[in-house]
């Protein structure tokens, strides 16, 4: 039979934000994550903030999960490929942060349909 989608309970959303939390310390510990760790600084990279109107990082993403301030996986995930969508958007697929960050894309993306295959 079609399952009939039940309601999101208290015990799902604890449940993802403990997934939240395997995931960011994987991918803040993954060896391709220096790009990523800190907000892109204006100052060592001018223009950055032209180019890209919604910078994202690891740092940012953390004080986020430990302020509450992602309601469910998705919210997170989104925030995550954020980080990767700019890093494609600003450098060469065939350069050093480039590569980084389709490294650290398909990483993240193995590791939490994994996490969410478990059930
Ligand atoms: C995502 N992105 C990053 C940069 C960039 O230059 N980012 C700063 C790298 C320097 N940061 C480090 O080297 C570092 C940081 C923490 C750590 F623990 C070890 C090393 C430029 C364009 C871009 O799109």
């Amino acid at each position: 039979p079609v399952f009939v989608k039940r309601a999101k309970t208290a015990r799902d959303n604890n449940r993802d934000l403990g997934l939240c939390r395997v995931l960011l310390a994987e991918l803040e510990r993954h060896q391709d994550a220096w790009p990523f760790l800190t907000p892109v600084s204006q100052k060592s990279v001018p223009g950055y903030r032209k180019v890209i109107k919604k910078p994202m990082d690891f740092s940012t993403i953390r004080e986020k999960l430990v302020n509450s301030q992602y309601q469910n996986l998705e919210t997170f995930i989104i925030d995550v490929n954020l980080v990767y969508d700019n890093c494609e958007k600003f450098n060469e697929d065939n350069s050093e942060i480039g590569r980084a960050g389709h490294n650290m894309r398909k990483f993240f993306e193995k590791r939490w349909t994994e996490l969410l295959k478990q059930t």
